[in-house]
């Protein structure tokens, strides 16, 4: 397992070893004891799947704390350029975001640590996208930011005038609106 700095610190790629043979391959997708060797110890307690296709842009999505969640995601079948926004208070890059295209070819995670807004654009023709969470679900906890808001400049990869995204995501507050909601504190 390789672990990846990213210019926002505790955002990380997390690289597996994958084992290709005339069948196919193999991975080992998910490894506590070997997150835990990399001082990464996360309680994941959920797994998520969603299916989407070209053009769709899922995001950008958070929960609030105490709900808020660490996401490890990664992509199954399929491209995406995936999106994590910090949201920490007193974090020195507060309001910034990273940008990695998960794919089944490079069979690479996102750990996206609780605090950060996330999202995706799908750039192939379907994408199963798969997570875990180390927080449940809450609705009533639930909030988003626009995807396309001009202060983020989120470079989704896709057109954003014609993104299929849900009705609930076309009209999330900008940055700076639903920055009164933020209520992670920076580690
Ligand atoms: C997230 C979630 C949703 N649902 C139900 C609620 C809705 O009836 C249905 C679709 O939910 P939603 O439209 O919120 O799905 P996404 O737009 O993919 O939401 C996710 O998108 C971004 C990329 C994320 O990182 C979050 O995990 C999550 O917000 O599944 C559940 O039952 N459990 C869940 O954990």
């Amino acid at each position: 397992m390789e672990i990846i700095k990213t210019q926002i610190p505790d955002l990380l790629i997390v690289k597996n070893r994958f084992f290709k043979d005339e069948r196919g391959f193999f991975m080992e997708h998910y490894n506590k004891k070997q997150l835990a060797e990399h001082n990464i110890h996360i309680a994941f307690c959920q797994d998520n799947l969603s299916q989407s296709s070209y053009g769709v842009i899922r995001g950008l999505h958070y929960q609030l704390a105490p709900h808020a969640q660490t996401k490890l995601v990664s992509v199954i079948v399929g491209r995406v350029w995936d999106v994590a926004v910090d949201l920490r208070k007193g974090s020195p890059t507060f309001g910034q975001w990273v940008g990695i295209e998960l794919s089944d070819d490079n069979k690479t995670h996102f750990l996206i640590p609780q605090g950060f807004a996330h999202g995706f654009s799908v750039l192939s023709e379907t994408a199963i996208f798969s997570y875990k969470c180390d927080q449940y679900y809450n609705q009533p906890a639930e909030r988003g930011i626009r995807f396309d808001d001009p202060a983020l400049a989120i470079d989704w990869r896709i057109p954003t005038d014609q993104a299929i995204v849900s009705p609930k995501d076309k009209i999330h507050p900008d940055f700076a609106e639903a920055e009164m909601n933020f209520n992670f504190i920076s580690h």
